[in-house]
C-alpha cells in the first residue's frame, strides 16, 4: 500500500562527525523526489537513518506509523523498501527467483496471503512494468549492468514497499541505460510508489525529480522543483557548477 514518508529532524553522529543534522523531508505517494549534493553531504547516511541501519536521532513515519526506533527489519515490513548502491543480486538463482527472495517474509500469515493473492503474478506484474520480463528466467549472473541494475529495482519493488529509496541505482550505467531507468522510474511512481531518488547524475535527476532536496554539509541546503534548484546560487556554488544543466554528474562531486 502507498504511504507518505514523513521525516523529520533526523541527526547522525559517527564519533566527532555529524553526517546529518535535522534533516526533515516527506515523500508522497506518486511523488519522486530527488536528494542530491557532493560527496559526503550526508545522502546515503540519510537512506541508512531512514531504514534503521544507522542509529539517528529525528522521527520517521510512514504513513499513520511511528518506525522511529524499530530495528532495520521491522522497518522494511511496515513497508520501507530500499536498494543499495551495488546492486548485489543472488548470482546462482534467476531473476524470478530474485524477485521471489526480495518478496519474502518470514511472517505465514502474510505468506499465505501472498500466495491465496498470487504472489508469482505480482512478481510477473512488477516484472513487465520494469520491462524485464524477458530476463525472468535467466540466471542474474551475466546480467549487464543496466538488466542488473533493473532486476534490483524490480526485486525491491517486489516487496510490495510503501516507499522505495534507491541509492545511485543509476551508477555504473551509460546514457541511453540511464534514460531508460527515468522512463521506468516514472511508470513506478504513476502507479502510486512514492519514490527518493539518490544520484550523482544530474541529468537523471534534473529530468525526472517532481522536487529535489540539496544536502550541503549533513544540512538541507535547498529544496524545490528542478527548475528552481538549478537556479539557486547556493545549489550552483556548492554542488551543480555554472554549466551543469544537462551535465552528467554534479560538479560539487569530491573526486
Ligand atoms: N560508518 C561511518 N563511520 C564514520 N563516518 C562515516 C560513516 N559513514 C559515513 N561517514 C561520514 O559521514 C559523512 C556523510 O557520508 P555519506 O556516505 O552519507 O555521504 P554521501 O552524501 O552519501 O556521499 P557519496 O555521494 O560519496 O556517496 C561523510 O563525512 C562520511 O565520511
Amino acid at each position: 500500500m502507498n504511504q507518505t514518508l514523513d521525516v523529520r529532524g533526523l541527526t547522525v553522529r559517527y564519533g566527532g562527525v555529524t553526517a546529518l543534522d535535522g534533516v526533515g523531508l516527506t515523500v508522497a505517494p506518486g511523488e519522486l523526489v530527488g536528494l542530491i549534493g557532493p560527496n559526503g553531504a550526508g545522502k546515503t547516511t540519510f537512506i541508512d537513518a531512514v531504514c534503521g541501519f544507522t542509529r539517528a536521532t529525528g522521527t520517521v513515519r510512514l504513513g499513520h506509523r511511528d518506525l522511529t526506533g524499530r530495528r532495520a527489519y521491522a522497518r522494511a515490513r511496515a513497508g520501507l523498501g530500499r536498494s543499495w548502491q551495488a546492486a548485489d543480486l543472488y548470482a546462482d538463482l534467476t531473476v524470478r527467483e530474485n524477485l521471489a527472495v526480495g518478496a519474502y517474509r518470514p511472517d505465514w500469515r502474510r505468506t499465505l496471503a501472498e500466495v491465496l493473492r498470487g504472489r508469482a503474478r505480482h512478481d510477473e506484474r512488477v516484472a513487465e512494468l520494469l520491462g524485464i520480463e524477458d530476463l525472468l528466467d535467466r540466471p542474474a549472473d551475466g546480467l549487464s549492468a543496466g538488466q542488473s541494475k533493473m532486476v534490483d529495482l524490480a526485486r525491491a519493488l517486489a516487496a510490495d514497499p510503501g516507499v522505495l529509496l534507491l541509492d545511485e541505482p543509476a551508477a555504473g550505467l551509460n546514457t541511453a541505460e540511464s534514460r531508460l531507468l527515468a522512463t521506468r522510474l516514472r511508470t513506478v511512481v504513476d502507479t502510486g510508489t512514492g519514490v527518493l531518488l539518490v544520484d550523482h547524475d544530474m541529468a537523471l535527476v534534473l529530468g525526472v525529480c517532481d522536487r529535489i532536496v540539496v544536502l550541503d554539509f549533513g544540512r538541507v541546503l535547498a529544496e524545490g522543483t528542478p527548475r528552481e534548484i538549478q537556479d539557486d546560487d547556493a545549489v550552483i556554488a556548492a554542488y551543480l557548477g555554472r554549466t551543469a544543466r544537462g551535465d552528467r554528474r554534479g560538479k560539487g562531486d569530491r573526486p
